[in-house]
């Protein structure tokens, strides 16, 4: 899975700079920040539809976009999906075991 997201991430990467009219990402890119940022949040919008209507095929192709127009989100801010890896992985650490299981009792 991380190898599946670090492949789209090298791609989104290369594509930033390309043709937007034969590229997706190149296109957004060119839209510029607040366009991503949109998308991304159309994008969570879809996704919180699906959850509603208990679609898991539609949760899965919304989330799919939804990670999608993060990365991009990301590579446009000079981060990537690691850097959000650490942070999850810091708060891990840093978070004790009663917070944890107060979270997975909600
Ligand atoms: N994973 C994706 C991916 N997911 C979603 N999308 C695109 O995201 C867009 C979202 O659809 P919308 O209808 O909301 O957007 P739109 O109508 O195109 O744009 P708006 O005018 O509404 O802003 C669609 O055009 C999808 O094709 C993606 N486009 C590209 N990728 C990956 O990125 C790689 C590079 O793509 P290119 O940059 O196109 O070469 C591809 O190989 C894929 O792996």
């Amino acid at each position: 899975m991380a190898d599946t997201f670090n492949a789209l991430e090298a791609v989104i990467r290369e594509r930033r700079s390309g043709d937007p009219s034969a590229s997706y990402v190149a296109k957004l890119t060119a839209r510029g920040r607040a366009k991503i940022a949109q998308k991304l949040g159309e994008e969570a919008v879809e996704t919180v539809i699906a959850a509603i209507e208990d679609d898991k095929p539609g949760i899965v192709s919304e989330a799919a976009d939804l990670v999608f127009h993060l990365a991009v989100l990301l590579a446009d801010a000079g981060l990537s999906l690691d850097d959000v890896r650490a942070e999850l992985a810091r708060r891990e650490g840093v978070s004790g075991i009663d917070e944890k299981a107060s979270r997975h009792a909600d």
